[in-house]
């Protein structure tokens, strides 16, 4: 798959089918709309394109609600995500001022016709584009039915709630890691540099690799304990993960993310690491003392431990 940040100048090719979206996450129902674009594309020998953003459309509309504009998905993920179902293009434009503005039918015709020769449009049940969103699938068929075919993706649900991404974020700050993975249809990640912390890991008898997160727009789950385990030099480990600001220690104003890993002994500062969350175990809690403190950790891990023994994992 090749991607771009802007459109290009000229007509980019002559036939294609396209979806447009934020997709973040690249859950199951965005999996499903992308997937439908590839076997169109593929029966018809045409080009599968994704016209997505580089920023939110939230941040566009609201740039002060930081919580609301955070990214299951940035650049890297998405584009990584979007290539494992077979797309030939992504085009990752910023979400701007001219995008916000721009009608519908300029969409389709100045973008969509002219640089993309579009023939297929694939959207997602509830997705719109345009200028207040007036671009759909009804008003394609009204105004082009000559020369668009577009289509709409059924709602892909799971237990009867719509999978989406903000659900999914939800679910995330409420540590409900199961619906995250179900709707995902994988393990929610933190892509990472181990740095250094306090050095008071090894003290306490549970070393942790302190994780500084790629990208400060990913979503970090809700504060607590967590099941997990860590990509590191291509090997994976499992291991117990604290997201928070650590009270019993010292009450950092920022959260720090830290995994003790199992049956691990080695110096992993300043690797590239990518954390996979399992399962929230516990709330992050002040403890009156250190020995409280690491009574609790010997049980989280020994939790972890046992649960480990009940799932697969992939190396
Ligand atoms: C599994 C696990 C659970 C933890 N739970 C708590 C907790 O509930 N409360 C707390 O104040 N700190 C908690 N911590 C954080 C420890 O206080 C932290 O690991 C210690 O401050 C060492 O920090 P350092 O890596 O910067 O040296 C936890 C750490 C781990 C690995
Ligand atoms: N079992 C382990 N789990 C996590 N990190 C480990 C482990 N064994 C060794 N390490 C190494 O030790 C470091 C953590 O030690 P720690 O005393 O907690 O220091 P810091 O406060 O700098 O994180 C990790 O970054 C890693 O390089």
């Amino acid at each position: 798959m090749k991607f771009f940040y802007n459109f290009p100048e000229v007509p980019f090719i002559d036939q294609s089918v396209i979806t447009i979206g934020m997709f973040d996450g690249v859950h199951l129902g965005h999996a499903k709309v992308l997937t439908e674009c590839v076997k169109i594309a593929q029966k018809k020998g045409i080009s599968s394109i994704v016209i997505s953003f580089s920023n939110h459309p939230s941040s566009y509309f609201n740039p002060n609600l930081e919580s609301k504009n955070s990214l299951l998905s940035p650049d890297k993920e998405k584009i990584q995500w979007i290539e494992s179902l077979g797309i030939d293009f992504l085009f990752m434009i910023p979400f701007d001022h001219y995008i916000a503005h721009l009608p519908a039918k300029n969409f389709i015709e100045d973008i969509l016709l002219a640089k993309f020769g579009i023939s297929d449009l694939v959207l997602g049940y509830d997705n719109r584009f345009g200028f207040q969103r007036k671009g759909s699938v009804d008003f394609v068929n009204e105004h082009y039915s000559d020369l668009i075919h577009a289509y709409s993706i059924d709602v892909a649900k799971l237990e009867e709630e719509i999978i989406s991404s903000s659900v999914i974020k939800e679910y995330l700050v409420l540590g409900n890691l199961t619906k995250t993975t179900s709707m995902l249809g994988r393990n929610y990640s933190l892509h990472g540099k181990v740095v250094h912390g306090n050095h008071q890991g090894r003290e306490l008898g549970f070393p942790t690799a302190n994780i500084e997160l790629e990208n400060s727009d990913k979503l970090i789950p809700g504060l607590g304990v967590y099941l997990s385990y860590l990509k590191v030099d291509g090997n994976t480990v499992c291991g117990v993960t604290n997201i928070g600001n650590r009270p019993t220690i010292t009450k950092d104003k920022y959260i720090s993310i830290e995994t003790h890993l199992f049956d691990f002994q080695e110096d992993i500062y300043d690797k590239e690491v990518e954390l996979f969350l399992l399962e929230k175990i516990r709330d992050e809690k002040k403890f009156n003392s250190l020995p409280e403190l690491i009574a609790q950790i010997s049980a989280d891990v020994q939790y972890a431990k046992s649960q480990l023994t009940k799932i697969h994992i992939a190396s």
